[in-house]
């Protein structure tokens, strides 16, 4: 039963992983992709979720690893068709996320017409900070959020720059599908995301907030699976 856990470990209740794609106009241009009109959605697996001192694993198929660093909203009671108004009535908290992306396989989905789920739902496709609860953040629409590699800064976005806002984005989900305590939103990635290899070292962070770090390693091409 998801309400016997505390929120501050929300990865481990299994809830839905709600992504926002193409919220950042920067970042939609350097995909090559127009701005949206309405929210693009695609949803992980609760097993993609991972934390630091395990590590991210890039998918056998896949030669072109990209980290997105994301806003995550956790949601702390159930939003069914809320109004913009009273959206932030139902959030507990916030994350900082990755939205580790196969670019390479959904560019093969994109020109198929096929689903992500390949590109996006892998295991380790969503490495998460520890909780932050949401008085620690008077206003998530204030944050700069950060991610280096080896070191190097990559990506650097202000969610003042979101297309979407977090309450448009909790009431607009909501009349489509119910949102349970426990799920997470990701707000969608600032540009500068890129490519990652195994051994890589990603560090990133909400500033003055929080921040965690994660090492790439190579996945290996199942055995059962040789010769499909
Ligand atoms: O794959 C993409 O670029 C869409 C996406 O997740 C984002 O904008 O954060
Ligand atoms: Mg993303």
């Amino acid at each position: 039963m998801a309400g016997s856990k505390p929120l501050s470990r929300f990865w481990e209740w299994g809830r839905n992983i709600v992504c926002v794609g193409r919220n950042y106009a920067e970042h939609a241009k350097e995909m090559g992709s127009a701005l949206p009109a309405e929210p693009l959605f695609f949803l992980k697996p609760s097993s993609a979720y991972v934390r630091e001192g395990s590590p991210i694993v890039r998918p056998y198929y896949c030669r072109n690893l990209h980290h997105e660093v994301e806003l995550g909203v956790l949601i702390g009671r159930r939003a069914q068709a809320v109004p913009q108004d009273a959206a932030m009535e139902h959030v507990a908290g916030y994350a900082l996320c990755l939205d580790m992306t196969a670019r390479d396989t959904q560019e093969q989905c994109k020109k198929k017409g096929l689903p992500w789920t390949l590109a996006k739902g892998f295991g380790s496709s969503c490495p998460v900070s520890d909780f932050v609860p949401k008085e620690k953040i008077p206003d998530p629409h204030k944050l700069q959020i950060w991610l280096k590699v080896n070191g190097k800064l990559r990506q650097e976005g202000d969610t003042s720059s979101m297309i979407f806002s977090i309450p448009y984005l909790i009431s607009y989900i909501s009349h489509i599908f119910t949102l349970e305590e426990g799920d997470l939103i990701l707000t969608g990635s600032p540009k500068g995301v890129g490519s990652v290899e195994a051994n890589d070292e990603i560090e990133a962070g909400i500033r003055d907030v929080v921040s965690m770090r994660f090492k790439v390693v190579q996945g290996t091409e199942p055995r059962s699976l040789k010769g499909v």
